[in-house]
């Protein structure tokens, strides 16, 4: 009975979002359908210090498939040395179901990654950059400079095989190690990512620092030499601000979002940052606002629910925890 009035009130509040939906001429500037990239089996994961099983990320994957999400980025290449939660990303790769019309990108940060990636299956990868040079140096081991000419092997090679490849940008608003990050220089590096054949850069506030108005400066210097297009935002919510620079993104014509279910998430190398935008939320946002993003809502909060269970952890969606109050 409580769990058949659970569901009715949990509907009606999925509905909630689309009833609101508002029509002005002051959202003209929002994109009509918003792609979101979830992040969660990857970036969700990778700084949990217990060891998830690998057939509980393959059905956190294959329920978040489920939930109609059209990215979903499903583990990384990287050294289990470095980070040994993504050690089991051949299992991963080759354990999860394969959604017509789903892409499921791996991250490589070099060219061994790449082949290991492709050996096992991948039909997509990320590469990473950042815009400080002593995050680069935390977090992949070399400069800007160095990092670049990597990401050059693996683009060359991806190319040949018709591999698409996404490049990350970090500490876009701000790096642990640098503190203040200028436009200019997220601009750089983004430029040369994209020109090196990326065909979208994710920009990545990687430890939630940034606010609405630094977002539209680093914004405004980066679409100066990438087209919006190719844009993507990654917003992590440390200090609460993640929905809020999504927002002014979207107002700018960014089209791409990544996000976490139920807000999971952090980088090992960026100590304090806590996890990303939840897709929840997003979702909950943009359909309020009549934006489309082809995800099933239900379908989501249940994959949340499934790995916050799994986890033992409480959901950081906020939309999540009202439905659960219901
Ligand atoms: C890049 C490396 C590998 C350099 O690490 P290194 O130690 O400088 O590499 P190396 O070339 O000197 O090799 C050392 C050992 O690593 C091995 N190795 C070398 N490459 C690989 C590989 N691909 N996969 C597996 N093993 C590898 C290599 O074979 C060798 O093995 P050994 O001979 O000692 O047994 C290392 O620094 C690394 O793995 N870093 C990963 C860091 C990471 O995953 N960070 C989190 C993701 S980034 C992020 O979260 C931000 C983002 C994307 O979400 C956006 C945002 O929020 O801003």
């Amino acid at each position: 009975m409580m769990a058949t009035m659970r569901g009715s009130m949990r509907q009606r509040l999925v509905g909630l979002a689309a009833v609101r939906a508002v029509s002005t001429s002051s959202l003209s500037t929002f994109p009509k359908r918003v792609k979101i990239v979830e992040v969660g089996p990857r970036d969700g994961l990778q700084n949990e210090k217990n060891i998830v099983p690998t057939p509980v990320k393959i059905r956190m994957i294959d329920m978040l498939s489920e939930a109609g999400l059209p990215v979903i980025e499903a583990t990384s290449f990287v050294s289990p040395k470095w980070v040994p939660q993504m050690a089991d990303h051949i299992e991963v790769l080759k354990g999860i179901q394969k959604f017509p019309g789903i892409n499921y990108p791996v991250l490589t940060p070099n060219f061994k990654g790449y082949q290991a990636a492709v050996a096992a299956g991948a039909k997509e990868v990320s590469i990473f950059g950042a815009a400080s040079e002593l995050f680069t140096k935390k977090n992949i081991n070399c400069s800007i400079d160095e990092s670049l000419q990597r990401f050059d092997q693996v683009l060359k090679a991806a190319q040949t095989a018709g591999i698409p490849v996404r490049g990350y940008v970090s500490c876009v608003l701000g790096c642990p190690y640098e503190g203040k990050i200028s436009p200019a220089k997220v601009a750089e590096v983004s430029k040369k990512m994209y020109s090196m054949g990326c065909y979208e850069i994710s920009l990545g506030d990687t430890i939630g620092v940034g606010t609405p108005g630094i977002m539209k400066d680093m914004l405004s210097a980066v679409m100066q030499e990438v087209p919006v297009a190719a844009l993507a935002v990654h917003c992590h919510d440390t200090y609460g601000q993640a929905l809020a620079n999504t927002l002014m993104a979207l107002q700018m014509g960014v089209s791409v979002v990544d996000s976490s279910v139920a807000g999971l998430g952090g980088c090992p190398y960026a100590q304090g940052a806590s996890g990303n935008l939840a897709t929840e939320d997003l979702v909950y946002m943009l359909e309020g606002l009549g934006i489309h993003t082809g995800v099933n809502f239900q379908k989501l909060l249940e994959a949340g629910n499934f790995i916050c269970q799994a986890l033992n952890r409480k959901t950081s969606s906020k939309v999540a925890q009202a439905t659960c109050k219901l």
